[in-house]
């Protein structure tokens, strides 16, 4: 079961069901709902799932080797691979990968997206996936391969002629084929720059169409309908078990879950060895973020905590959402006499269409954003939250499960509002990747000057910083970087902390950092810093303190928050399954 902290399950639930990075690149604005590129018009869910398919697609189940691991950005020039859809994936994936969610994630998750999006069933997913920097092996099948290659290469990704079945037709209802790709099989039209696409069946949506319209003759899906027979790969494939399974997964209830099935399980091929997480389960109470840091001369603690909300319900502003701590040094420690409380600074109604999968579930989000002052003399060592609806009955406390919110340690921690970043474009020694072709001279890297705060009465041996970032344009290396700080005298401390500083060079887009301090012979750490905002606009100041009534936990004392709103939105996604919810 969940517990907090699990850095990289937030960072995969956050992408999954908000949509979005750490750092604020949304996945879903690219795609949901159910979107066209501008220009070609191209289906953009579609071109995602056939990425991930042709990701995947070099598995060799024999070995154990290939699989979902992001192999296909270094296979773009195989004849199988040469279209117009698969490289503007790439383009579209550049800026979503993290420390924890790894290109080969985005890529599943795009897949997730695509389906859910288009009227399709939320595929369950799970994380870990490992990033390859190389080209894979082959296996991918085209048009014209002939039914033993096609059932062959479907074997060795680990799928039955049945599973290939359906996999082919949950793939080929969405999108088509293009003229630019396939000028044979679809015939260009009067402008050259804007290929035909022939679509697959009559609905872009996720859909049985594309097998009840095989079924019936009237399709016009040309991988079937071409005279061309040795390119007609679906009608093979399709009556390759005399429509048995066809016919199988005609009715829509049967062809939206057999699809789950089927490409769930396609997303999880991945190479022998590698580990997938738990699945991806939302959480009904989130704490999305917890940190110290210095604003504006002030030690402040900072945090926010998600709540769910089913869509369309009325939103109660009645609703007070209190945040309470312990001391962790002092007289006071661990709440000794009292813990101290503060109320919300920004309450954030979340988009319902954050996520297409979260909208499925007829979910969204409402965000209760803290910031409150501490004393370095106190510091903080735990939090929790109760929320009171106002309505005369007893408040909810959320505490991750009777445990609290651990903070582990305030000896070590990113001041991003004192650090700064300078982008270069034209860098001097730096080299920029399009589709794995370096380029010289369009090359941008951005220098930061890092600002880290060390407790004044601590004095550590070694102060350094951990940078990594896969988002790189064209993905031909992670950036992985260690620097070490050191103390600037020039800068006053503030309020019990000193600074260190160092510059970072990075050629990524979406660096984190991991913000470390050897003291003693105890590694102090903070995990997974975002530096994509530094600034920190518009600034919110902090709280007034309250001396809180509220008792941190018990262990043991598990609390009905989570209960209540796993019960609610299990029994949303029932009446959704049921067509009773939009
Ligand atoms: C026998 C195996 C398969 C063959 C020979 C095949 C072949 C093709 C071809 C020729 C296209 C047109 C591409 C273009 O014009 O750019 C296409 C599109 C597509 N394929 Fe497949 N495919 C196969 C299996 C699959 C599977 C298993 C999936 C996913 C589960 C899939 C998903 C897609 C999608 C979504 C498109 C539309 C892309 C778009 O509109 O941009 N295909 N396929």
């Amino acid at each position: 079961a969940y517990t907090w902290p699990s850095p990289q399950y937030d960072a995969l639930e956050a992408l999954l069901y908000e949509g979005r990075t750490p750092g604020g690149s949304s996945l879903t604005s690219l795609v949901h709902p159910c979107k066209r590129r501008v220009g070609t018009l191209s289906l953009v869910p579609a071109e995602w799932l056939r990425f991930a398919f042709h990701d995947m697609a070099t598995h060799n189940a024999d070995d154990g080797t290939g699989g979902l691991d992001g192999s296909i950005v270094y296979e773009l020039d195989r004849p199988e691979n040469h279209s117009l859809g698969l490289n503007a994936t790439l383009g579209d994936f550049e800026n979503l990968p993290n420390k924890y969610v790894s290109r080969s994630d985005v890529i599943a998750l795009g897949a997730v997206f695509a389906v859910a999006t288009c009227g399709g069933p939320v595929i369950p997913f799970r994380g870990g996936r490992i990033d390859s920097f190389s080209p894979g092996g082959t296996g991918t099948p085209e048009p014209q391969h002939d039914l033993e290659t096609l059932t062959e290469m479907f074997r060795k990704q680990g799928f039955t002629q049945s599973e290939m079945i359906k996999l082919v037709s949950c793939g080929h209802t969405m999108g088509g084929v293009r003229s630019a790709d396939f000028p044979d099989l679809v015939p260009p039209g009067s402008n050259p720059n804007i290929p035909v696409i022939q679509d697959f069946d009559t609905t872009p949506a996720f859909d049985n169409h594309v097998v009840t319209e095989y079924l019936d003759g009237s399709t016009q899906n040309v991988l079937v309908t071409t005279g061309n027979t040795t390119m007609a790969s679906d009608l093979r494939v399709f009556e390759s078990d005399g429509n048995e399974t066809m016919r199988s997964i005609s009715e829509p209830d049967a062809f939206q879950s057999e699809c789950r099935d089927v490409l769930g399980r396609m997303l999880e091929v991945v190479p022998r060895g590698v580990a997938l997480t738990e699945e991806i389960a939302l959480l009904p109470a989130k704490v999305r973020y917890a940190q110290l840091a210095i604003e504006k001369e002030k030690l402040v603690f900072k945090t926010s905590l998600r709540v769910t909300q089913p869509i369309g319900a009325a939103l109660n502003n009645d609703r007070v959402v209190t945040l309470f701590w312990c001391d962790k040094r002092g007289s006071n420690a661990d709440c000794r006499q009292n813990s101290r409380s503060a109320v919300h600074v920004r309450r954030t109604n979340e988009d319902p269409n954050l996520s297409p999968v979260t909208f499925n579930l007829g979910t969204r989000f409402i965000s209760y954003d803290f910031v409150v002052p501490i004393s370095s003399s106190q510091s903080i060592s735990k939090f929790w939250f109760e929320v009171d609806e106002k309505n005369g009955e007893r408040a909810t406390k959320i505490n991750n499960d009777g445990l609290d919110y651990p903070i582990d340690q305030d000896e070590v921690f990113f001041v991003p509002m004192l650090s700064t970043v300078e982008v270069f474009s034209n860098g001097t020694d730096e080299k920029i990747y399009i589709n794995r072709n370096q380029v010289e001279g369009e090359a941008f890297h951005r220098s930061y000057n890092l600002v880290v705060g060390v407790r004044q009465d601590t004095n550590p041996e070694r102060v350094y910083v951990d940078g990594f970032d896969s988002s790189v344009l064209g993905f031909p290396y992670a950036v992985n970087v260690t620097v070490d700080l050191t103390l600037d005298d020039a800068r006053t401390p503030i309020e019990g902390y000193k600074f260190y500083t160092a510059k970072l060079e990075s050629s990524g887009l979406q660096l984190t950092i991991d913000v470390n301090a050897d003291v003693g012979g105890t590694k102090y750490k903070q995990d997974f810093v975002q530096t994509a905002v530094l600034d920190n606009t518009p600034y919110v100041a902090p709280a007034t303190v309250s001396t809180g009534s509220s008792k941190p936990s018990s262990a043991g004392v598990r609390e009905s928050w989570s209960v209540i709103a796993a019960t609610l939105s299990a029994a949303l996604s029932v009446l959704y399954c049921m067509d009773l919810l939009p």
